[in-house]
């Protein structure tokens, strides 16, 4: 599997100046890369681009070496996205809905079923299956968005900060989740919880204005830590060091 921005430009309407320009960028295809940066980076762009819910203006997005844009209904069926407001229709119940989301990605009804069973189960909402989406917290419904991404067959999975909104425990749950999954599949995350995932991360990627700051294995970003830092606060002083923060750039 590969998944790429291929010298992507991609320009907001009403927007004269591309958030991405001639941006190249390949998904690991391997294990769980974060995407770090600060607010309007272009982290979900990035993601959107790679999940084929928005066209470049200039470039090629490809997956396996076809461009998405040509092949999107196979793209989609193997591309699990969730993205940072996640969709719902109220009137069904979680299980219905994660059901409903894996049939449209290319699983038959029983399946769809099954795994929608077992994908709620994987992100601590057994319980609340048979509830209506509309009643569901934030955090829940952030979870279900999650259990989406994980009822079909995906070769890699996206995910636009689907940690934001999650209590602690549920935080370190989905972090032990994770780390089955990665071990299979390969997972793109944005995130801004810095402190607790980096650690949990094969490979950090850290953008800035539309660029990659930074690229590589978990223990090379955390290298750009200050030595004096405490061993919990390493990634944040690696983050803080990169960014030139902390006066160094
Ligand atoms: N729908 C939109 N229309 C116009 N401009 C947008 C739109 N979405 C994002 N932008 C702009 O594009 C830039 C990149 O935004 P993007 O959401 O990709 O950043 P981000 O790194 O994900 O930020 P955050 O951490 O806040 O989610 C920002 O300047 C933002 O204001």
């Amino acid at each position: 599997m590969t998944l790429l921005l291929d010298r992507v430009t991609f320009t907001y309407r009403r927007r004269q100046r591309p958030v991405l320009s001639q941006f190249t960028y390949e998904v690991p295809a391997q294990g769980l890369t974060i995407l770090l940066g600060p607010n309007g980076a272009g982290k979900s762009t990035t993601l959107s681009l790679l999940a084929g819910t928005v066209e470049p203006t200039a470039g090629r997005v490809l997956f396996s070496d076809s461009n998405v844009t040509s092949e999107t209904r196979e793209f989609r069926r193997h591309v699990a996205w969730l993205p940072q407001r996640v969709p719902t229709s109220p009137q069904l119940s979680a299980r219905e809905y994660v059901a409903y989301m894996a049939w449209l990605k290319g699983e038959n009804r029983a399946d769809a079923w099954a795994r929608a069973g077992v994908a709620l189960e994987q992100v601590g909402l057994a319980e609340q299956s048979g509830q209506k989406t509309a009643s569901l917290s934030g955090g829940q419904l952030r979870r279900v968005g999650i259990a989406c991404a994980l009822a079909h067959d995906a070769r890699v999975i996206l995910l636009d900060e689907p940690t934001a909104g999650l209590d602690p425990h549920q935080r370190s749950v989905f972090r032990d989740v994770l780390g089955e999954i990665a071990a299979s599949v390969p997972v793109l995350m944005s995130t801004h919880d810095v402190i607790d995932l980096a650690d949990a991360a094969d490979t950090v990627t850290l953008m800035a204005s539309g660029r990659v700051r930074h690229h590589g294995g978990t223990k090379s970003f955390l290298d750009h830590a200050r030595s004096e830092a405490a061993p919990g606060r390493r990634a944040e002083s690696a983050y803080t060091a990169l960014m030139g923060l902390d006066g160094s750039r």
